[in-house]
């Protein structure tokens, strides 16, 4: 095989003139560049003329001094050897030897370098002094790095234009955002530094009124919040020494007041409810509106139809979440979405999303019965028609008429058919139906949960309002708990809700049904939300509290809420002493109870330490070894009511009772003091408003009269009964 033929060879192919070679001209240079670097009179830039400076006299400085170093040697080992050459240098050497061991140290090659320079007596020449003078150089980094940036900061304006000349657009970008970012952390630091010596200077206010005028408007409340809070999260470091935490809390709940607009009592709750930071986040959370939600009727329609539907009308919407099946949240909507065609359809209602987590905890079943008693305007029972699909029957009850007509239309909009609808007090309710498979008691109450909803709240609740909700509310959770069936094959289940965030109407009244009936809280079923309370100011409820759900407007986005589920072990009602609180009483009875009660709680007096007391007893206890002791309390205040009857033909009635049952007969002076007595104690007159007082007493003179009524009806009645018993004997 012979190498190929190459035809072309020695023919020159003339190149045309392509693409690039036509566009690009000839590479122009500086011209610096071109010219000889050694050229004398080569253009230096400033700097560059300073650096050559500054070397030059480096060099002169370092000669001088190793002439100077010579001749001290000289005259030292002149004056050691007692010989004097004159004329004859050998300083080089030692300088040579010195810049040696400058190396050994530096390079540490010291064996070749000495045995290269051993006994050489060479003076060193230019090109070893430049480079001695270079290492000196190295050797002084620093101090040439600092004087670098001295000169540049000296000369700020010409050598830093002359500096940019040399770099790249890339680099001079990055050499300004450098320099903005120094300057914005300087700035950062400073303003820290400020707010350290601000916070530092922070002085309580000293006026009597502690400093409520020393503010004149929010912006100032609102930065002196943030300061009391800032010296209450480090209090031992940041408080002032003559200042207790009670004189800072004090002075923040004030502002805090003013800034939100509470009143005292509520906002004193709420500090009591949540640390700091957590109560600034609710504050804040409550002053906004929480997102429009609807739910599906699925009694009608399916979720994917629905939304498709409302899309196509313009309504901005999304699932709310992975929790629920039915709910739909809303942004935004071209159409009123309470009108339209689907809504009057009744294909879905608009409800807040909180409200799903009761009836879903309830988790009702198809073919049971279920109470709702408290249902108006019936936003839950719909939703829990729609999950029975139409099937059992579903008893919906309201003390509130008008209320009740809500219940009708909407049920009538929404086609549940399955329903029973009453307007019964629910606490008579058992006396109406009992036997229950399961039963939703969303009780009224404070609505300290849904302030976004209703800010009239802030304001319009104090204690007494609190005391009635939540006697209100103990009453109708026995009464709600007494129309279950224990012994139901599918449920047995109560589901209390409220939408108050304050543990005096949720936990406490649990933990007050865990006491009076034969219950025991369940998971909620819920996966998500805050663990009820177990200790919460002198209270301390069961443990198992932890079961009950609470959710809250800035950790979940929705209105407070309180759930609780319990399971009912048992029908026969514990009857203890203390029983006799709990009955049914008409509306101004109840009202002259709540009083009493009310008190009672206030001064936490005998009872609540006794109740106390015996939970503590019962806590490690299991729910049946309670209930056995429960039982046992009950026989024993029976056998005492017994021997009370044998000798005395007088129950013992709790002082703090006002009951429509068995009094005393015979003695009616006795009982009449006794009245007195039972109401008297617990009612501090002198802290009673002076309006409220004359109104209570006139009411308690009315009770009096009505019991003294009763009693001798009553009395007439055991009359008859103990003559018929001898007749039969
Ligand atoms: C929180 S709302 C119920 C809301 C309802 N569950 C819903 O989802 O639409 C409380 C209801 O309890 C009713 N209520 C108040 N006291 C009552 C009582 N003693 N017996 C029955 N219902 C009562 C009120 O009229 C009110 O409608």
């Amino acid at each position: 095989m012979g190498r190929k033929a190459k035809f072309t060879e020695g023919v020159i192919v003339k190149k045309g003139p392509g693409r690039k070679s036509k566009k690009q001209k000839d590479p122009i240079f500086k011209k610096e560049l071109l010219a000889d670097s050694n050229q004398p009179d080569r253009k230096l830039s400033r700097r560059q003329k300073l650096r050559l400076k500054k070397r030059q006299t480096k060099e002169q400085e370092a000669q001088s001094k190793r002439h100077n170093k010579n001749a001290q040697k000289q005259e030292k080992t002149k004056s050691e050897n007692g010989i004097v050459e004159a004329g004859v240098s050998t300083g080089f050497t030692d300088s040579n030897k010195s810049w040696l061991k400058l190396k050994k140290s530096k390079q540490k090659q010291p064996i070749i370098e000495n045995e290269d320079s051993s006994g050489d007596e060479d003076p060193v020449s230019d090109e070893e002094s430049e480079v001695a003078s270079d290492e000196d150089n190295d050797d002084n980094d620093e101090v040439n790095v600092s004087s670098l940036k001295d000169i540049s900061s000296e000369s700020d304006g010409d050598s830093d234009d002359d500096e940019d000349d040399d770099l790249l657009p890339i680099e001079k970008e990055t050499k300004i955002l450098k320099k903005k970012r120094d300057e914005d952390a300087k700035l950062a630091e400073e303003e820290m530094q400020l707010n350290i010596a601000n916070q530092e200077v922070f002085e309580f206010p000293e006026s009597e009124n502690d400093g409520k005028q020393e503010v004149s408007n929010l912006q100032d409340v609102q930065a002196r919040i943030k300061d009391v809070v800032m010296v209450l999260s480090d209090f031992n470091k940041l408080r002032q020494v003559n200042r207790s935490r009670s004189d800072y809390m004090k002075l923040l709940e004030g502002d805090l007041c003013t800034y939100y607009s509470y009143n005292e009592f509520l906002m004193e709750r709420l500090m009591q409810l949540f640390p700091l930071t957590e109560l600034l986040e609710f504050l804040e959370a409550s002053e906004v509106q929480r997102p429009l939600t609807i739910r599906t009727n699925s009694l009608k329609t399916r979720r994917r139809d629905l939304a498709q539907a409302l899309i196509n009308r313009g309504v901005n919407l999304d699932p709310i979440g992975k929790w629920t099946k039915v709910g739909l949240v809303i942004y935004s909507s071209q159409v009123p979405v309470g009108a339209t065609p689907e809504y009057l359809a009744g294909h879905y209602i608009i409800q807040g999303a909180s409200s799903f987590l009761p009836v879903m905890a309830l988790a009702p079943q198809e073919n049971e019965r279920i109470l709702d008693m408290c249902a108006a305007p019936s936003g839950k029972a719909s939703h829990i028609a729609a999950i029975m699909k139409n099937t059992g029957v579903l008893f919906v009850n309201d003390v509130n008429k008008d209320r009740v007509k809500a219940i009708v239309g909407n049920f009538h909009r929404l086609g549940v058919i399955n329903s029973v609808i009453s307007t019964v007090d629910g606490r008579k309710y058992p006396d109406v139906l009992k036997g229950f498979d399961r039963v939703l008691l969303d009780a009224p109450c404070s609505g300290s949960g849904v302030i976004a909803k209703d800010p009239s709240v802030k304001t319009s609740k104090d204690e007494q309002d609190i005391q009635r909700c939540f006697t209100l509310q103990r009453q109708l959770l026995l009464a709600a708990i007494d129309c279950l069936n224990a012994k139901s094959s599918t449920g047995g289940y109560i589901v209390y809700s409220t939408c108050s965030i304050l543990p005096e109407e949720n936990e406490a009244v649990v933990d007050y049904a865990l006491r009076k009936r034969n219950v025991k809280l369940v998971d909620t079923g819920l996966e998500f939300g805050s663990d009820g309370f177990v200790n919460y100011r002198h209270f301390r409820f069961h443990p198992t509290m932890k079961l009950t759900k609470r959710f809250y407007p800035h950790s979940h986005n929705m209105d407070g809420f309180f759930v609780a589920k319990l399971k009912k072990f048992s029908n026969q009602i514990p009857k203890s002493q203390d029983d006799e609180v709990v009955e049914v009483l008409d509306t101004e009875e109840a009202d002259v109870q709540n009083e009493s009660e009310t008190k009672e709680t206030i001064e936490d007096g005998s009872n609540l330490g006794k109740n106390k007391r015996k939970r503590e007893n019962n806590k490690n206890k299991s729910p049946t070894e309670e209930a056995k002791t429960q039982n046992n309390t009950r026989q024993i205040s029976l056998n005492k009511k017994k021997k009370n009857k044998s000798n005395t033909s007088t129950i013992n009635v709790e002082p703090t009772s006002i009951s429509n049952k068995a009094t005393p007969t015979n003695k009616k002076a006795k009982e009449k003091n006794n009245t007195k007595k039972d109401l008297e104690p617990n009612l501090k007159w002198n802290e009673i408003p002076q309006e409220t007082a004359t109104k209570l007493k006139k009411k308690m003179k009315k009770i009096q009269k009505k019991k003294q009524v009763g009693e001798i009806k009553k009395g007439n009645l055991n009359r008859h009964k103990k003559g018929n018993i001898r007749k039969t004997k």
